[in-house]
């Protein structure tokens, strides 16, 4: 069984969640973003497979269960390829701060599927975006975060396992997300 480390990015402050501007204050957003976050951590310090777990952030949350990473501001994702080098290209997964759904049983999923085939990817529910990746060898690999980042990322392991599993590819960044979720919650409460 590979020893995995993971790293979680998150971005902090008012520039958090910046697309939900329309639907929430920035101290909404700030706080949505960090209950997130705090349920992500939760989840993977559950996971058997993950020896270490590192948050890469502007500021240090003493709170959770992980060795912090300083963001120096370079942008994601020079500063993901920044913080896989520190780590040694070890095994790495490195996975999305806001997803709200995330249980122990899709983070597993996610890293056999790694162990199998060198690589995994988990789409976002659109197929376009990537919400987390998991990095078994230590090949180089430069992570496109951003827009439509799947394809980008596919290209560079195409012989990669896809994970699409409905919690991994769950991410809140709109106002249609948001209500997405809303509705979830308030209809488990009916139930
Ligand atoms: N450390 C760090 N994390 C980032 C940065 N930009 C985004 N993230 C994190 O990367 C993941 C995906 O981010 P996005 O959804 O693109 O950005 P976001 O801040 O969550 O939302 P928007 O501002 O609406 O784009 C989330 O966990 C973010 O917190 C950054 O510059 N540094
Ligand atoms: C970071 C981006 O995800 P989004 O937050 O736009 O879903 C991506 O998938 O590359």
């Amino acid at each position: 069984m590979t020893d995995w480390a993971a790293l979680v990015p998150l971005k902090q402050g008012v520039e958090s969640k910046s697309r939900l501007r329309e639907a929430l204050e920035p101290a909404e957003r700030m706080a949505l973003a960090s209950a997130m976050a705090a349920r992500v951590m939760t989840c993977l310090s559950n996971v058997n497979a993950i020896n270490s777990l590192y948050l890469l952030a502007p500021t240090e949350v003493s709170e959770w269960p992980s060795h912090w990473l300083p963001d120096s501001g370079r942008g994601l994702n020079p500063e993901l390829e920044s913080a896989r080098a520190q780590l040694g290209n070890r095994p790495l997964l490195v996975i999305h701060a806001d997803l709200p759904h995330l249980t122990v049983q899709d983070v597993q999923a996610l890293l056999t599927a790694a162990d199998d085939r060198g690589c995994a990817f988990a789409p976002d529910r659109h197929g376009r975006g990537t919400n987390a990746v998991a990095l078994r060898d230590a090949n180089p690999f430069r992570f496109a975060f951003g827009r439509d980042s799947l394809t980008p990322h596919r290209q560079q392991r195409p012989g990669a396992a896809i994970v699409e599993r409905a919690a991994l590819g769950f991410d809140i960044d709109t106002p249609a997300d948001l209500a997405e979720l809303h509705d979830m919650c308030a209809a488990r409460l009916k139930s």
